[in-house]
This record gives structure tokens, C-alpha cells and sequence, in this order.
């Protein structure tokens, strides 16, 4: 509250247009007059002071009690944030389970997140289990999708635009493109293609289940905005959908093609400028609007109930002869055999097709996830690949100290180039961000933009948002992920983890020098790298930078960083709050 300058201040202009001027400013007061006057507005002052007093603790409480968190998570595409909030939201899961308490709830604000219905595996168990089998949608179009890899047909020749954007990874190679390298023949892959003919109409179906035309929410994103921008800048002046609230509208993808391929890779880290391959996707990929309710059109909850609430046992989709679990269940034998000919495998030695990158881990499970009775696992559902597109913001509540819990955020975002510059806007409030960089990709390139290495964007994206002056008070957690692709990862056939199979570092990253090809060292050079780019980059030379060599679809390790991050956000929030 301000009280009026005294009248000698007042320029004339204003003593003469001011219609209060002669009440609180009269021309002829005594001294008495005056010093009742000058001591009722020092009262006055003193009151207006106190109310404002209020005002800014009252705010300050209202603060402190609405204790809220927002996280980001940022990273180039693939860099696994999706699968670090399904994590962040297991280890919700498993530690309340734990403690055999109710200690936090998760909202509904989206709808991409199995647990994020009102808690239910605490609060129902039956209905838990069927939002998990909802994710079978997801899984068997990732299994529907890889089978792709397999056939003969995946080559390498035809270099459309669309290919270019579903082609995934690149690894080193003899230096001959990959349409150069001799190619094993299939004898059978004629009777193969015939047995597993079912699955096209499958895929087709499962695409639609899932896209809901019939909403007709399915968002893509202006070709246009594909491949341009720097690496690693973040703008906001691409076009993009976006919402009533001004952001952009969330959409998640199923890649057409979920596979690894090879090709050489410069020893300075570029791309040949040879086109890369091709997937053979049947269908271009399914872009699916968040607020399509997926789940609930594939949950097959509509019809069918629990057998029991107390167990969780859920009966009646394989009764339901139109489910896409028969289809796949009689393509189970033709997928095995697939998967398991030699001269199939040997053929995806000489494409240097990466399948243990993505979806692979489900071609070893094809006869469980074919079974009839088929309930995903969470370690099904954090392999489940679904691209996102815009920002995803999911919300749950912590306890706290104080009884009331601290309302977390958490913003998962589209790490494509053509999704960076959708971040920007949510940079303003953000307390923490936690930045994914795929460490094991140093031998890969960019799926929308096959010239650029995927280390080498995730340098610059990370440089990009360490020096962001926004960001410059935001704590920042960076997970170096997929560490499990480096060393004693999954042992896939035919390629084992990078470093164990004398994939080379210093062939793609020169400043690696002669030091060794081991996981110790190539793991202490990246945390090395991104610390330094960080110090030399950051507006705030006080934040401390978080480190954690991650591999977050492992369940066992991943949980205790996920507790840690969350305790060194929790902390340093609340302490932010006690500073305003
Ligand atoms: N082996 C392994 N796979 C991982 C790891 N993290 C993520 N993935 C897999 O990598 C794929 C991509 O992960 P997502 O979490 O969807 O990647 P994202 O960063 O959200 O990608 P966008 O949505 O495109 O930005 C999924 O199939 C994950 O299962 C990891 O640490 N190790
Ligand atoms: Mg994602």
C-alpha cells in the first residue's frame, strides 16, 4: 500500500487536477493540524507496512504448504526418459509396497502411465493388473514391428524420405555401406513369410486399436521441422500442436521400426554421407494423442471382470476370440523358428543389425508373450517402446516431513530434434531436471538426421541446456545411460555388449586417444566429459552437478539412484523454499 507523496514533491500540474489534493493537503492547517496529520499517515504507513507483512508471509505459507516439485527430463530421442519415469514410478510402487502403507497417490492428469489412476495397485490390486495388461497392445506391436528385422525383405535399399526417418542406429563396420555387404540367402523365408502373413493384418489392427481413429487425436508434426535446427539448440519457433494451456500437445509414437543398423561411422564421430537403410516398416509410424485413452481400449476391462479382487487374477480377454493374442499365439511356432535359423542370425551379423538396442528383448521371449495368458511384466513394460511427442506431464504426491507431501511433476518430453524446441516454455518453473545421455550410442547416428552422431548431439544438447541462463538455479541430475549396452549387457545373439564385443571408442571419439577399451575407463572419460563441459559452460558456478552411470529398464539398480535423486531434489527444494 503507498501512501501519497507529500504535496511538495507534486508537480503543479497535479496539485491543480487532483481532486483530493485539498483534503489531504489543506492550504491553511495549523502546526497542531499538520502534526495530527503527518502522525495519522505514519500510522497509516505503519498499518499498510504490517498488511504487506502479512501478505508476503501469507504467500510464503501457501508456498511452503503447496510444496511442489517439477522435473524435467530431457535427452535426444531414445535416451530412455520414458522409461526413467515408468522407473521413477515402479520404485513409487515397489517402496510403498514395501512399507505396506499408502504413502502416496499418483493423479490423473496423464494418461500414459499405467499407475498414474489413483494408486490402484494399492488401493485395488485387480485393477492395477488390468492396466497392466493394457500394455499388451504396446508389446506385441514392439514384437509385431521387430519381426520386420527379421525378414529379407529389411534391406537396405530403398532410401525414401520415410525410411530415413525410421531407420534407428548405426554401428561401425567394415566401411562398405551396408547395400555393399554380402547377404545370406533364406531358403525358407518363403514359407516363413506365408505362416506369418497374419501379423500384417495384426500390426494393422493393433495400430488401430491403439490410434483410436474414431477420437481422431492423432497428432503429427510438421515434416518440415524433421531435420532442421542445430543439434542441440532448443528454439521454440517451430510450429507444433498445442494445447488451451498454451503448451504443446503430448502425442506418443510407436516407431515403425524398432531395430539397430549398421554402417560406417567417421572415426570424427560423423555419419557417411551414404543414406541409411531402410526399414521395412509395413506401416508408417502411429502417432498417438496422450489423451487417447490406449489403456482403456485395450485394457478388455469392458467386458470382463476380476476373477477375484483380493487376488488380482484377471479372466476373459483369450476368451474373446477377436483378441490379437490368437493371431500371435498361432504365429508363435513361424516366429521361433525365425528367430532361432542360423542363417537368419547370420544375416543380421552381416546387416549388423542391433536388435538388443530395442525391442530385441522380446524376440527371446516370444513364447511367454504369445501365451494366451500373457500379463506383462515391469520389465516388459519398461522395454515397451513408445516415442513421445510434445511433453507428458505426470503427477504424483511424496510425504514429506511435514504431513502434507510434496506434489512432484514430473515433465517427460520428445527427445527428437523436431520435439526441442517444445521445451523451452516449461524451462521458467522447472526446481530440477534430470538429463539423459546415452553413453553406449557413440557408435550410432541420429535417426532423424543420419549424418550426426547420437554422442556427439547429446554433447551439444547437453552443452545447450548447461549454459542455459533459465536453468541457471535448476539442479541438475545427468544419468548416463545404457551402460548395460556397453558391458555385460543382454547377451543377444549375435552381438554381445559393445565394449565386450571390441566395439572401439577411439574409432569414433578421437580425443579418447589410447587409453582402454574397458568399461571403467570409457565410463570415467564420458563422466569426465560432460563435468568439464558443464563447469566451463554453467551461469552458475555454484551448482553442483549430479553424476550416476545408469541402465534404467535394470529394475535392481536403477531404483536406489532413483531414491537418491529424489531425496537431493527433495532437500535442496525445500531449502530453496526457506531462503524466499
Ligand atoms: N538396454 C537398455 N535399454 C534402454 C535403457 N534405457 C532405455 N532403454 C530402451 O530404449 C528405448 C527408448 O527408451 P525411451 O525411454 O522410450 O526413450 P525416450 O528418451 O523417452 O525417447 P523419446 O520419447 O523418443 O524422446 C526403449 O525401448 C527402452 O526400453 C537402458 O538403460 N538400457
Ligand atoms: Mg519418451
Amino acid at each position: 500500500m503507498e501512501m501519497p507523496a507529500s504535496p511538495q514533491y507534486l508537480p503543479n500540474r497535479r496539485r491543480f487536477s487532483d481532486p483530493f489534493h485539498e483534503f489531504l493537503y489543506p492550504e491553511n492547517e495549523s502546526l497542531e493540524d499538520k502534526a495530527a496529520r503527518l502522525k495519522r499517515e505514519a500510522d497509516a504507513k505503519k498499518r499498510s507496512d504490517e498488511i504487506d507483512e502479512m501478505i508476503r508471509q501469507d504467500r510464503i505459507e501457501r508456498k511452503k504448504s503447496k510444496a511442489e516439485v517439477s522435473v524435467l527430463l530431457l535427452g535426444q530421442s531414445e535416451s530412455g526418459k520414458s522409461t526413467t519415469l515408468k522407473r521413477s514410478v515402479l520404485s513409487q510402487v515397489q517402496k510403498s509396497l514395501d512399507r505396506v502403507v499408502c504413502v502416496c497417490r499418483c493423479l490423473t492428469l496423464s494418461n500414459v502411465f499405467i499407475f498414474s489412476p489413483e494408486f490402484q495397485l494399492l488401493h485395488s490390486p485387480s485393477a492395477f493388473h488390468a492396466e497392466r495388461i493394457a500394455w499388451r497392445a504396446v508389446i506385441y506391436l514392439n514384437l509385431v514391428k521387430i519381426l520386420d528385422a527379421l525378414s529379407p525383405e529389411a534391406d537396405l535399399e530403398d532410401h525414401d524420405d520415410e525410411s530415413l526417418e525410421t531407420a534407428t542406429v548405426i554401428i561401425t563396420s567394415n566401411g562398405l555401406p551396408p547395400s555393399a555387404i554380402s547377404e545370406t540367402k533364406i531358403p525358407n523365408y518363403e514359407d516363413y513369410r506365408r505362416r506369418l502373413e497374419p501379423l500384417a493384418d495384426l500390426e494393422e489392427r493393433l495400430t488401430r486399436l491403439l490410434s483410436c481413429p474414431e477420437e481422431d487425436e492423432a497428432v503429427r508434426l510438421p515434416a518440415k521441422s524433421a531435420t532442421n535446427g542445430i543439434s542441440g539448440e532448443i528454439t521454440m519457433t517451430d510450429a507444433i500442436s498445442v494445447a488451451p494451456n498454451g503448451r504443446p500437445t503430448p502425442t506418443i509414437i510407436i516407431p515403425s521400426t524398432n531395430y539397430s543398423q549398421s554402417m560406417p561411422v567417421t572415426p570424427n564421430g560423423s555419419g557417411s554421407s551414404s543414406p541409411i537403410g531402410s526399414g521395412t516398416s509395413r506401416t508408417k509410424e502411429v502417432a498417438i494423442h496422450t489423451s487417447t485413452n490406449w489403456k482403456k481400449t485395450f485394457s478388455l476391462t469392458r467386458s470382463k471382470s476380476p476373477k477375484s479382487a483380493h487376488s488380482g487374477e484377471i479372466e476373459g480377454w483369450w476368451e474373446d476370440p477377436y483378441d490379437p493374442v490368437h493371431a500371435l499365439n498361432a504365429c508363435a511356432p513361424a516366429m521361433l523358428e525365425l528367430w532361432k535359423d542360423p542363417l537368419v542370425k547370420k544375416r543380421l551379423r552381416e546387416k549388423r543389425l542391433r536388435l538388443e538396442e530395442s525391442a530385441g528383448f522380446y524376440l527371446d521371449e516370444i513364447s511367454r508373450i504369445t501365451a494366451k495368458k500373457f500379463i506383462p511384466t515391469d520389465a516388459d513394460i519398461l522395454k515397451a517402446r513408445l516415442k513421445t511427442i510434445g511433453v507428458v506431464e505426470h503427477t504424483f504426491i511424496i510425504p514429506s516431513g511435514n504431513n502434507k507431501g510434496v506434489k512432484w511433476k514430473i515433465y517427460d518430453v520428445g527427445g527428437a530434434r523436431n520435439q526441442r524446441h517444445a521445451w523451452a516454455p516449461y524451462f521458467e518453473d522447472v526446481n530440477a531436471i534430470i538429463f539423459l545421455a546415452p553413453i553406449s550410442a557413440f557408435d550410432q547416428v541420429l535417426t532423424e538426421d543420419p549424418q550426426v552422431n547420437r554422442l556427439e548431439d547429446s554433447l551439444l544438447l547437453w552443452k545447450s541446456v548447461a549454459s542455459n541462463k533459465l536453468l541457471g538455479n535448476v539442479n541438475i541430475v545427468l544419468f548416463l545411460n545404457k551402460c548395460d549396452l556397453l558391458q555385460a549387457g543382454p547377451k543377444y545373439y549375435p552381438f554381445r555388449a559393445k565394449l565386450d564385443a571390441g566395439v572401439r571408442l577411439n574409432e569414433h571419439m578421437v580425443s579418447y586417444g589410447d587409453r582402454p577399451n574397458d568399461y571403467d575407463s570409457v565410463s570415467k572419460y564420458f563422466k569426465n566429459k560432460f563435468a568439464a563441459i558443464h563447469h566451463s559452460v554453467t551461469p552458475n558456478k555454484e551448482r553442483e552437478l549430479y553424476t550416476h552411470l545408469t541402465s534404467v529398464t535394470d529394475t535392481r539398480r536403477t531404483a536406489t539412484i532413483i531414491c537418491d535423486v529424489r531425496d537431493i531434489i527433495i532437500k535442496d527444494n525445500l531449502r530453496n523454499l526457506r531462503l524466499v
